[in-house]
């Protein structure tokens, strides 16, 4: 064995005659050690520690210096649009890199989405064996560009068409390839080709591709050297490798409308495949693909939650699983339960609760009218969707919230449901005004949206007799390029008056009307403040007992302050809020 001494402390490194490694850090070498190690039988050697070399004391006292030249190289190489190779891996590209045998992602997780499955199925079958297919006769694409909302699975399916051909995927953002730096994103592009071609078959996935492929010139000007060259290296490559090398390129983006028209061109991304939000059938489906990764309850149905969730996205479905999996596990149960998905639905469709927030008496009042005007003016006029649930606990930001849901999938809105919908997002503040005598801040959302509604019935949707059907678009601030292109029309001052004034016609027939409903039914209003109020949360069962002049059954969930089940009449309620006694 041999003790090193010197400096701070000595370590011993030993092996003890039974063959045991030992390792012994002691701050000094002292009598009593070296009495315990003889003791001990274990043979050791004491050497002090070698001084530094010259190399070292060189080192140390030219450190400093030499880091900040290599700083300045390794700046100045990047600023002259090099990066790439050499003792600086800085082009290195950021792809990561899954490889075949660790992805396990078949079609069967993407659920919801058959047509966008069935027209990428041929990729799968070119690259399983790409010269198989050529002689076939398969004509392949080079790039494929997955275009859809957010969430939609379009991350899923490309991964899952790697999967599904037992060929390497490689992905990375957009975001990572828009550097400070001037060429870094060139070089990472002209990297990422590089691996991939190595790997081939095999495929590369580019997700949020507008982040780099926004059309060039476009945007604030200037400044926008480095992105374009990335797009640019990014169109050399594309053009540049055979097509038999077994590589597809796939993209990803929500806005296909900003791209670059040149990634489009044949023998680019010419193939696009739409991945669209999933209809009841498919959210049933991506319900049943998740909920198989948590034990659920008897009682779950998921074509029920479908029908509840519509504009849900995968991911949101996704979602709605996992945080139903963590009520569930919040009241230790052991399955997970449809009242859990219910209370997950409403965490996700308003907000989370904040239960904790202290309301003034008087704010929940104000809170509890605003939201009965909009249900009640909801419930009456025509073409509205039904009203699910309203509330007056506070949730994200808002102090309430009245939630409507449509029965089925809407792809489109209609003049009347518009006008409707006005006035509904109107029946809050009308409320405050009638039963509380003031106005709030907490309707500027609701005006907002009522202003905007109007504004687009008449500007975009040319619904006014006045102005007829004509856009009057504004100038929306993008340079709109590729396939639609919004003109802009500069309006003279006078059609502007007029648009003004009739989208101001719009909102105050829309408000009058949904005044009057609220005067007319004075009763209704009280009793659902009242029952909000006091349940915090109905839902339709309540709000159709208080609409046919009843007095509201308890919600389902409902427990007496007190703390027992409700029998099922309501607790008479005293003017302070206290349960009264019977
Ligand atoms: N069709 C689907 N079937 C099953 N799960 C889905 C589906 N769509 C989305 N999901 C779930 O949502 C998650 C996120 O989806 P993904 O990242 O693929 O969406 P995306 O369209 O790429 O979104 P983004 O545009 O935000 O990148 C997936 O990991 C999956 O759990
Ligand atoms: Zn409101």
């Amino acid at each position: 064995m041999v003790l090193q001494e010197g400096g701070s402390g000595t370590d011993i490194l030993a092996e003890t005659s039974d063959g045991k490694k030992l390792r012994i850090t002691a701050t000094y070498l002292d009598r009593g050690l070296i009495g315990d190690l003889r003791a001990n039988g274990v043979k050791f050697d004491v050497k002090p520690r070698e001084e530094p070399s010259f190399l070292v004391n060189m080192l140390v006292s030219w450190g400093p210096m030499l880091l900040l030249i290599g700083v300045w190289v390794y700046f100045m190489r990047q600023m002259q649009g090099g990066g790439k190779g050499g003792a600086f891996s800085f082009g290195k590209s950021k792809a990561r890199m899954l490889d075949e045998a660790n992805n396990s992602t078949t079609f069967a997780d993407v659920a919801g989405c058959d047509e966008a499955k069935e027209e990428v199925k041929e990729l799968v079958d070119f690259l399983k064996d790409p010269q198989k297919f050529q002689k076939l006769g398969g004509r392949i694409p080079r790039g494929v560009l997955l275009v859809g909302p957010p969430g939609t699975g379009k991350t899923l399916l490309a991964k899952a068409i790697a999967g599904e051909a037992k060929v390497p995927f490689f992905s990375i953002s957009g975001s990572d390839f828009v550097e400070m730096f001037v060429g870094v994103g060139a070089a990472r592009v002209r990297d990422m080709f590089e691996q991939a071609k190595k790997s081939a078959p095999c495929i590369i996935f580019v997700d949020e591709i507008d982040a780099v492929g926004r059309h060039r010139g476009a945007g604030l000007g200037g400044g926008n050297d480095e992105r374009e060259q990335t797009l640019n290296q990014m169109l050399v490559e594309m053009d540049g490798f055979e097509t038999n090398l077994g590589v597809i390129v796939m993209a990803a983006t929500n806005r296909p409308d900003i791209l670059d028209p040149a990634l489009l061109r044949p023998g680019r991304f010419d193939r696009q495949v739409y991945v669209t939000l999933p209809d009841v059938r498919g959210r049933e489906q991506i319900l049943n693909v998740h909920m198989r990764k948590v034990p659920v309850g008897q009682d779950i149905r998921a074509d029920i939650l479908a029908r509840g969730t519509p504009g849900f996205s995968g991911a949101d479905l996704a979602n709605l699983v996992n945080e139903a999996a963590l009520f569930a596990a919040r009241r230790s149960g052991r399955v997970v339960e449809m009242a859990d998905f219910e209370k997950a639905k409403d965490k996700i469709m308003m907000g989370p609760e904040r239960k904790s927030m202290i309301m003034p008496e008087e704010e929940r009042k104000n809170t509890a009218y605003h939201e009965a005007g909009h249900a009640l003016v909801a419930r009456l006029m025509p073409k509205t969707d039904p009203v699910h649930k309203v509330t007056v606990i506070p949730r994200g930001r808002a102090l309430g919230v009245t939630m409507q849901l449509p029965e089925t999938d809407r792809y489109s809105l209609d003049k009347e449901r518009m006008l409707s919908t006005i006035s509904v997002l109107f029946g809050g503040r009308i409320a405050e005004e009638v039963f509380m005598n003031q106005m709030t801040t907490g309707a500027s959302n609701d005006f907002e949206r009522a202003t905007s509604i109007a504004r687009d019935m008449v500007m975009r949707y040319g619904m006014t007799d006045e102005l007829g059907p004509m856009v009057y678009s504004e100038n929306e601030g993008e340079v709109f390029l590729g396939r639609s292109v919004t003109k802009t029309t500069s309006m003279s001052e006078e059609t502007m008056r007029k648009v003004d004034s009739v989208i101001r016609r719009i909102i105050d027939e829309q408000y009058g009307i949904a005044r009057r409903l609220i005067e007319e039914n004075q009763d209704k209003m009280h009793s659902m403040a009242k029952a909000l109020l006091e349940y915090e949360t109905i839902d339709s069962d309540q709000i159709d007992d208080i609409m046919s002049g009843k007095p509201p059954r308890p919600p389902k969930d409902w427990t007496t302050p007190s703390g027992g089940k409700s029998d099922g009449t309501p607790p008479a309620v005293s003017a302070d809020g206290a349960p009264a006694a019977a």
